[in-house]
């Protein structure tokens, strides 16, 4: 379980937030990866260089990092969220494109695109493959949420051996099924409203209201990727995110939080390990903040991709938080 949002303040600066849902683990750290970094492409093994910046949330498996999500400095984000049983991937090499394995699209997407259109050219070029021994990429089903500071944001999915990008004019992505049935599913909800219902009667039984928020009765309040995607839906379109970056931060993580899920509410689907929401980000696309807190520890961290170097050697590592931190007030 995952959900992401996007959102947009009137000054301007446009956020993209997301829960990362998953059972506890370990190997998870903000990364920044400086320009002509270079690494090795693990379905082709080719050297490969950055040509931008990325920040983003790093996560190391099999002493390879994977971006969970991230912004790079031209203000592209690309966020990659659960697709079960719905993903399919190439299984060959292709001379002629851009070979990349699943897991390694979103790092491609940060570190060689300044925004969508541009990218768009180059998902024509784009070849997603599993290799049948790659047992990593076999396992991963996923897709992609991409925003950039034009306040453009797309959802680009590999189904039924086809690569499909859609306009996300609703700000919303969460996982299984695919995006189009989500859009689909949200007419059901068409009734959910943030004003209050008007008294009615019903023969001669007079029905009215005795709190706020009778115009919500409907939205549902469950974890299943379609009730997080209403629900988060409904939210994102009806907020007031106020005028500045900080209070659109306040408000996404509010909207993340009302899609969290806390520790032993839902088990994964063998019933051994529970799912939470491991971490919550929001990043700014015009300022390059990665704002977010963890499971354990509620404070907002923040990292500043432009108080960095771009041109450093390495890859920098910053602390991921685990234990709760307070603010004594005496
Ligand atoms: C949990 C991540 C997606 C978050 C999400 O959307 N969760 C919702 C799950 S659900 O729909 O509600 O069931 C997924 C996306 C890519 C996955 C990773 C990649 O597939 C690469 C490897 C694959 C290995 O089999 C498991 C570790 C792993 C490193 C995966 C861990 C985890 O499953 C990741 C990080």
């Amino acid at each position: 379980m995952c959900t992401a949002i996007t959102l947009k303040t009137s000054e301007n600066h446009h956020l993209v937030g997301r829960n990362f849902d998953i059972h506890p683990m370990n190997d998870l750290s903000v990364a920044l990866v400086p320009r002509e970094f270079e690494y090795v492409n693990r379905v082709t093994n080719e050297e490969m260089k950055t040509k931008y910046a990325v920040l983003g949330m790093g996560l190391f498996y099999e002493n390879h990092i994977l971006f969970c999500d991230g912004v790079n400095e031209k203000g592209l984000s690309c966020l990659m969220l659960q697709l079960s049983k719905f993903s399919t991937w190439s299984h060959k090499i292709r001379k002629d494109k851009v070979n990349i394995a699943p897991y390694d699209v979103a790092f491609w997407v940060l570190s060689n695109f300044s925004t969508i259109s541009e990218l768009m050219e180059g998902l024509k070029q784009l070849n997603i493959v599993a290799l049948p021994d790659d047992q990593t990429a076999l396992s991963t089903e996923i897709h992609w949420l991409v925003s950039d500071t034009s306040g453009q944001s797309i959802v680009i999915e590999r189904t039924r051996d086809k690569l499909t990008v859609y306009n996300n004019k609703v700000g919303v992505l969460a996982n299984s099924p695919t995006f189009d049935w989500h859009l689909n599913n949200l007419d059901r909800y068409i009734n959910v409203k943030s004003d209050q219902p008007e008294e009615i009667k019903w023969g001669q039984q007079m029905l009215s209201t005795y709190s706020n928020g009778f115009g919500t009765i409907g939205l549902p309040g469950d974890f299943s990727s379609p009730s997080r995607f209403v629900k988060a839906a409904f939210l994102r379109n009806h907020v007031n995110v106020g005028d500045s970056e900080e209070s659109a931060i306040s408000e996404c993580f509010h909207i993340l939080d009302n899609v969290a899920i806390p520790r032993g509410v839902v088990d994964n689907s063998t019933g051994k390990e529970c799912f939470l929401t491991q971490y919550s980000a929001c990043l700014c696309l015009e300022t390059q903040l990665y704002y977010y807190k963890t499971s354990s520890n509620q404070q907002i961290q923040v990292i500043d991709l432009n108080k960095e170097n771009l041109d450093a050697k390495g890859l920098k590592l910053f602390p991921y938080p685990t234990r709760l931190t307070v603010q004594d007030q005496n």
